[in-house]
């Protein structure tokens, strides 16, 4: 599905001192399945992400995506895949303060019908109560907030779902309920977890490692400690 040659992204190039956070990587991703990418803090995870999902325009080198190479799309072509096939968990959450949290789901959807039914199982299957979904972000706790942000980008069921470390505010179950549940929407789609949390990689299809801004490792299934 991906296909990214000789990917590289510098921050700074107009200062003296460049940040080279992605550094001349190739790799290829396939049409479906559940990928984690893990590293230091600073490795450049988030940055390769960034690339891959069009929120950054590489310094250098190409990616494609389902053959269409980006740097040959127009903007407008680049926000439909983006609106359309992308799905996105940011580590900040940005869920609306006045909504509940059904429609802080539900407003991302493309089309209203049946997006309340959608919304709340989606919802229910991360492990939100019925009684919580009318609550409002504020009334929830971290994790929940988490889950809302997670069922919001699924809503519109993503052929790419990215997401920047969508446990970090789950206690371990939770996590594990997350990571299951992802694994299925895997069977079908491509997920990229950013994660620091090793634990929850035991069943994921892909472990990409990042290093000071290399990929230093790729490597078939899970981890097991
Ligand atoms: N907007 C920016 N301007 C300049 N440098 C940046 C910017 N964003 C990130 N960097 C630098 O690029 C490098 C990679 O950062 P990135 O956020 O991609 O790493 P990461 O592996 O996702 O880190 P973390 O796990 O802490 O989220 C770091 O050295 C960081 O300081």
């Amino acid at each position: 599905m991906f296909e990214i040659k000789n990917l590289s992204l510098i921050y700074d190039m107009d200062k003296t001192e460049k940040v080279c956070a992605v550094n001349n990587v190739s790799l290829s991703l396939p049409d479906t399945g559940l990928i984690g990418l893990i590293g230091p803090s600073g490795s450049g995870k988030s940055s390769f992400m960034y690339c891959l999902s069009t929120l950054k325009v590489p310094t250098s080198g190409s990616i494609s995506y389902q053959r269409k190479d980006f740097a040959t799309l127009s903007n407008k072509e680049m926000e439909l895949i983006r609106r359309q096939e992308f799905g996105f968990v940011f580590q900040r959450h940005f869920l609306i303060g006045y909504m509940t949290a059904l429609d802080n789901v539900i407003v991302a959807a493309n089309k209203e019908d049946g997006s309340k039914e959608k919304g709340s199982e989606i919802l229910n299957q991360l492990g939100i109560k019925a009684s919580d979904i009318r609550k409002k972000p504020k009334q929830l706790s971290g994790g929940q907030r988490q889950r809302c942000a997670i069922a919001r980008a699924l809503m519109n069921s993503p052929k790419v779902l990215f997401a920047d470390e969508p446990t970090a505010s789950l206690d371990h179950e939770t996590a594990y309920m997350v990571m299951d549940y992802l694994k299925s929407y895997a069977k079908e789609h491509l997920v990229l977890v950013i994660t620091h949390d090793r634990t929850i990689l035991k069943d994921v299809d892909m472990v990409i490692e990042m290093w000071d801004g290399n990929v230093s490792n790729v490597r078939k299934g899970g981890i097991f400690l």
